[in-house]
């Protein structure tokens, strides 16, 4: 197996204290983070957040995306049915990595939207691995997830490697002007399932 797992601690957060794990990804030299509360086995499906690391939005309060607002949201919701699981993935910049993100965010301050910046880069719209998850969610005892994510590739990709996800939860959040055309190149082109007016049908 190359994601091992480390070791568990509290993490006292805002939205209460949730149990954090730390898992070793060693084919991809990464190190994850997972953070649940209440008892995430049995089998009541899970209330689930895959999260894909981004720096800038996540920590640097950047109003380029929605990740910050969905990470908080999502700690919300899970505090308030206080039972729930967050895999924080360190896939950043849909797995090109941030340097290129920057890159990428360069190419977008120039008029290029979110996909063709990373094709003029040489990549795919979205580089994301998710087999990754299948031995932390193993390491877990988590049988089934309800997803919160707007994205049905996700979905897709996660059922494709055997996860089983039984819903998808709608998890729209943190829309501003900064983020519209974005919002909207993720809805046309990349299939989010989004539904403000602007975004087109
Ligand atoms: N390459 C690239 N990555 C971006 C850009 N904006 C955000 N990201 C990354 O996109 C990832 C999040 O993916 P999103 O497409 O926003 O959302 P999703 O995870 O597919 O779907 P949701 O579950 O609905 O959030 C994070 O790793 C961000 O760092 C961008 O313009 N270019
Ligand atoms: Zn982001």
């Amino acid at each position: 197996m190359t994601v091992k797992y480390i070791e568990s601690s509290k993490l006292p957060t805002p939205w209460g204290i949730f149990e954090m794990h730390g898992f070793e990804d060693l084919e991809h030299d990464k190190e994850h983070v997972v953070l649940s509360m209440g008892d995430i086995t049995g089998d009541e499906p899970v209330l689930a957040r895959i999260h894909s690391e981004c720096l800038t939005g996540d920590a640097l309060f950047s109003l380029r995306c929605d990740c910050g607002a969905q990470l908080q949201a999502a700690m919300h919701r899970i505090a308030q049915e206080g039972r729930g699981v967050i895999f924080y993935l360190r896939q950043e910049g849909r797995g090109i990595g941030l340097l290129n993100k920057i890159k990428a965010y360069r190419l977008q301050d120039k008029g290029a939207d979110t996909v063709e910046a990373n094709e003029q880069l040489g990549f795919g719209a979205d580089m994301r691995d998710y087999t990754i998850l299948q031995p932390m969610i193993d390491h877990l005892g988590i049988k089934e997830l309800k997803l919160m994510t707007n994205n049905p590739r996700k979905v897709k990709a996660l059922q494709e490697l055997g996860v089983n996800v039984t819903e998808r939860l709608s998890h729209q959040t943190g829309r501003n002007p900064h983020n519209a055309k974005y919002l909207s190149t993720k809805k046309g082109k990349l299939g989010h399932l989004l539904d403000h007016p602007e975004d087109g049908e």
